[in-house]
């Protein structure tokens, strides 16, 4: 059945056996019947927010109507392939920093935000496109949420609008940080409904934003 092998990401303590033999190992796709296409990425070291996507990615083709691509940010960024309606799961590793298959995309991020913050002459080369953000921290930290909120703040600095709220779960408490990622995901069928609903991006715009992205 399509859509339900699993390829490993960069994450670092999942068991071989876990993975299906002979999928690729960047992108798969869900159920491919209905209309447009919606984006999630994730990044991950110990695998909650990857679950998270996965969850989300599986629900969503039924929810929402979509056909959905998950793709690791770093994958994505080596090839990106932007769509009107993105959901990112993600978590902060080191010290408010990225984890291992989501590196590449905080440099990008840190990056934009240099360039673009109070800069009149940079144009976001992301308008239209709609960010959902559900973040994975410890509250233990004081880099609480830091990767989450700086992935956010640079994707709207590039001109993107944020769907719902921002998802900020904390795995403090392991048992309610997966409820929290449940109430959030509960929480954004509703707004993206909405943003689906409206016209789609044409695949100019879109190539625009890809040819963008480095
Ligand atoms: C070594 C280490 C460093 C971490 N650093 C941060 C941090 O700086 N800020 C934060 O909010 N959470 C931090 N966390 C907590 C993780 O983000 C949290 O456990 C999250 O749920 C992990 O998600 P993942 O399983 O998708 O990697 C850290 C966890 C570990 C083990």
């Amino acid at each position: 059945m399509p859509g339900l092998a699993t390829p490993p990401s960069k994450r670092d303590n999942r068991p071989l056996s876990h993975f299906q033999p002979g999928t690729t190992m960047t992108e798969e796709e869900t159920t491919m019947t209905e209309e447009e296409e919606i984006l999630v990425l994730f990044g991950s070291q110990r695998g909650t927010s990857e679950d998270a996507a996965r969850a989300f990615a599986k629900e969503a083709p039924q929810r929402l109507n979509v056909k959905v691509k998950i793709v690791e940010m770093d994958d994505f960024l080596e090839s990106p392939s932007w769509r009107k309606v993105v959901v990112i799961f993600v978590s902060s590793f080191g010290t408010g920093g990225a984890p291992m298959g989501a590196q590449a995309f905080r440099k990008f991020c840190d990056r934009v935000i240099t360039d673009y913050t109070d800069n009149p002459d940079k144009e976001g080369f992301l308008k239209g496109i709609h960010i959902a953000m559900c973040g994975q921290g410890d509250s233990k930290y004081q880099t609480y949420q830091e990767n989450p909120k700086t992935i956010a703040k640079a994707l709207t600095v590039a001109g993107a609008d944020l769907v719902g709220d921002v998802g900020a779960t904390d795995a403090e408490n392991r048992m309610k940080q997966q409820e929290e990622i449940r109430q959030w995901i509960e929480s954004i069928w509703d707004p993206l409904s909405k943003v689906l609903a409206e016209a789609p991006l044409t695949e100019d715009h879109l190539q625009e934003m890809n040819a963008k992205t480095k």
